[in-house]
């Protein structure tokens, strides 16, 4: 009997059809009405279980080579139609050949081997089972667990109209993009062959064996995550060591430490991504009030309650968006001036010169921060417990008239939550750098945070936004008050959208391009032949790496050298998205870049000039691309499974520009090299990076 494949995929002529059959548990349907010439029956099977089945794929194998010819590695998936129901439907004569099937689970691992169920063959005829519909029954854990799935059964009558109606409609619904015919949505299934397909694709199993270096990033002035040095400590021939340099924050492994001073060029501030997010932020700008063009995030929370790696994240994306953001962080100038071994006795609420201390070099941050904003600077990250009323007034004070504060306050309730973060502080933080005994330095900082608690005042003055239990995201809540403004709006939207549940996010481009090859840029080509092996060797790797999670989604843009490097992958959904589309070359797509020096030399100039926002004539520049990416970015930020990002030399640049805290201007030049995957493992820790070379 000829299954005429999955679901939808309606072919052959029918009979004018009076009805169907109903076959589920426990009856066989009949035949119903008179045949003639072309009838088929479109039949469906289906398989119910409501407890999830871990990664098992309910098939059908049996006598037919399209379901295996009873070899259980060529069964036919069944597709997922609900959460708990599986369904394989085929269109077939009415008089077709008996079929004998039987249902099987297979596990995504090609290498387990699948459960058949149990009893004896099942028989359809007619495009119905044979007697009694029983469960399907599959023994697991060596036979000490039996799962049970309910099964139904059904054939339809269609006509010939009906087939060709519905083939006509499935085609009008499921349009595919106009790229490569390809729906913007789609998913390989497993194959029920192995994925070594012996092209010299297969892959060592230790992927450690394709780790390669992560390219030594040129010390950067100032990276976001490095709080900035505190220029109103800076005495003439001061010997500044490494832990000075260092925030409280969570240090980015790659960016060295600090200069001694932020040698960001102020003349040629950095100017906003291009695009919407520029137009908004200037016309706030340009129509607030002058207090309102600078803007200043006050953190606000206990020790070990992420008001640094919040900081951190927050300046990251800002400066990432092309607005110039810096990060005080408090601790760092309280160890400069008074030294990096204070007891939890400075803390005390009842020692004077402790709180006179503390709010000295409080107010030293926060007249650094406003100098730096009468120097250009637009966004300040102004990192402290701010934890009294008191203080928070005396920030609002020095900031009337310099810049607009906003506070941001991050409240944990979990116990164990803030015991890992308080082990995590021990561990990273300066103040307890020089505390060899973890136990002593625990007791010295729970005692801390005890004097903390006892005078902490929750913010309730002025515009603020509190982050309370946002750890897991799970029921979690962001609280707003008094917010408004452009960059507020898209403080907050980031807020809402990011949290720290580590997962890893793949970057890699594209195989290798007839292009490539040929050094043209843009344009719209297929793969070579080292590409297409890169496509086989990528889809390996990632059923290898992503084997242990329990879902991820490749992410191609809508040009088909990305969507055919995703095409050997399996199991995992595909989206296409616009977005990821390479830099718009404009009239010099397809070109070399030999060929717009000799032909259009004033333009190869420019973009040699100033890469950055050299803007193709209608095409694009780097900050047009950053400017598109943003929803990209806020969407990775969201994700809890990992994602596999396959796009594009100039896009991946941008992206990885903001994981990796590169400053915008050194984008354009940065090394991504085909045939490798950068792999960011974004958490609780930060952000760490792991690339592996994969073919040359
Ligand atoms: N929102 C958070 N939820 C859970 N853990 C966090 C969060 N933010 C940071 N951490 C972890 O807790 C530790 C302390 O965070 P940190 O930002 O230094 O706290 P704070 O600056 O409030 O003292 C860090 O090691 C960090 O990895
Ligand atoms: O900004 P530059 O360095 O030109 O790199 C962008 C160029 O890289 C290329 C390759 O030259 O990207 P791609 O990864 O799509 O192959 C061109 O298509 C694109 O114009």
């Amino acid at each position: 009997m000829g299954t005429s494949g999955s679901k939808g995929d309606v072919g052959g002529a029918a009979l004018p059809g009076d009805g169907g059959m109903d076959g589920d548990e426990g009856s066989a349907g009949a035949v119903m009405g008179s045949w003639h010439g072309g009838a088929q029956l479109y039949v469906s099977l289906k398989m119910e279980k409501a407890r999830i089945i871990g990664d098992l794929v309910p098939h059908v194998y049996g006598s037919e080579p399209i379901i295996g010819s009873w070899d259980p590695a060529h069964a036919l998936a069944m597709e997922r139609e609900l959460a708990s129901m599986w369904e394989l439907s085929f269109v077939v004569p009415p008089d077709h050949e008996t079929l004998d099937f039987k249902f099987l689970l297979k596990p995504k691992d090609a290498a387990t081997p699948c459960i058949i169920e149990e009893g004896p063959t099942r028989l359809l005829t007619g495009g119905m089972l044979e007697g009694d519909v029983r469960l399907a029954n599959f023994k697991l854990n060596g036979n000490d667990e039996v799962v049970e799935f309910r099964v139904f059964n059904k054939a339809d009558i269609v006509s010939p109209l009906e087939l060709a109606a519905s083939w006509r409609v499935y085609k009008e619904n499921f349009q595919p993009s106009m790229v490569r015919g390809i729906p913007d949505i789609s998913i390989n299934e497993a194959p029920a062959h192995a994925t070594e397909d012996g092209s010299g694709s297969s892959l060592e199993l230790d992927l450690e064996h394709y780790v390669v270096p992560t390219p030594t990033a040129p010390p950067t002035e100032y990276a976001a995550n490095l709080a900035a040095t505190p220029a109103s400590l800076i005495q003439p021939g001061a010997l500044w060591t490494n832990d000075m340099l260092l925030s409280d924050g969570i240090q980015s492994p790659r960016s060295g430490p600090a200069d001694f001073q932020d040698h960001s060029d102020h003349n040629k501030a950095m100017p906003e991504a291009a695009g919407a997010v520029a137009a908004a932020a200037v016309a706030d700008r340009l129509h607030g009030s002058k207090e309102d063009r600078k803007l200043a995030i006050v953190l606000v929370g206990l020790p070990a309650r992420g008001k640094t790696f919040t900081a951190v994240k927050l300046t990251r994306y800002l400066r990432w968006l092309g607005h110039e953001t810096k990060h005080f962080n408090v601790g760092k100038y309280r160890r400069l001036k008074h030294g990096a071994n204070q007891s939890a006795d400075f803390f005390r609420p009842d020692n004077q010169e402790g709180i006179e201390a503390r709010n000295e070099v409080a107010a030293l941050a926060m007249e650094d921060m406003i100098d730096w904003m009468h120097g250009g600077g637009q966004v300040g990250i102004f990192d402290a417990t701010n934890s009294t009323s008191k203080r928070r007034q005396m920030l609002m004070k020095m900031a009337e008239g310099n810049c607009k504060i906003i506070f941001l306050e991050t409240i944990c309730n979990d116990r164990n939550i803030i015991e890992r973060n308080v082990r995590l502080k021990i561990q990273q933080s300066p103040d307890y750098a020089d505390q060899p005994d973890y136990e002593a330095g625990l007791q010295d900082f729970l005692e801390r945070l005890t004097n903390y608690e006892k005078v902490y005042e929750p913010v309730e003055e002025g515009s603020y936004i509190k982050m309370i239990d946002m750890v897991k995201g799970e029921g979690g809540q962001l609280q707003v008050n008094n917010i408004s403004g452009y960059l507020p709006g898209r403080i907050v939207f980031f807020l809402v959208n990011s949290h720290l549940a580590p997962r890893p996010i793949l970057l890699t481009r594209h195989g290798e391009s007839l292009h490539n090859v040929r050094g043209r840029v843009g344009g719209d080509t297929v793969l070579s032949e080292d590409g297409e092996l890169y496509a086989k060797k990528l889809a390996n790797f990632i059923e290898k790496r992503l084997k242990s999670e329990k879902t991820a989604t490749i992410w191609t843009s809508t040009l088909q050298r990305t969507i055919l490097t995703a095409t050997p992958i399996v199991g995992f959904p595909k989206i296409q998205w616009r977005a990821l589309d390479e830099i718009n070359s404009g009239v010099c797509d397809g070109m070399t870049y030999e060929e717009i020096k000799k032909i259009m030399p004033e333009e190869y100039e420019s973009r040699k000039k100033d890469k950055l926002r050299y803007r193709y004539p209608r095409g694009e520049s780097y900050l047009d691309v950053i400017q598109r990416l943003e929803p990209v970015i806020i969407e990775l930020e969201r994700q809890r499974a990992p994602v596999v990002v396959i796009s594009h030399q100039a896009v991946l640049r941008a992206l990885y520009s903001y994981f990796a805290d590169r400053p915008l201007r050194e984008v354009p030049d940065m090394e991504m090299p085909l045939h490798t995957i950068i792999e960011i493992q974004m958490g609780v820790t930060g952000v760490e990076e792991k690339r592996y070379k994969l073919m040359d």
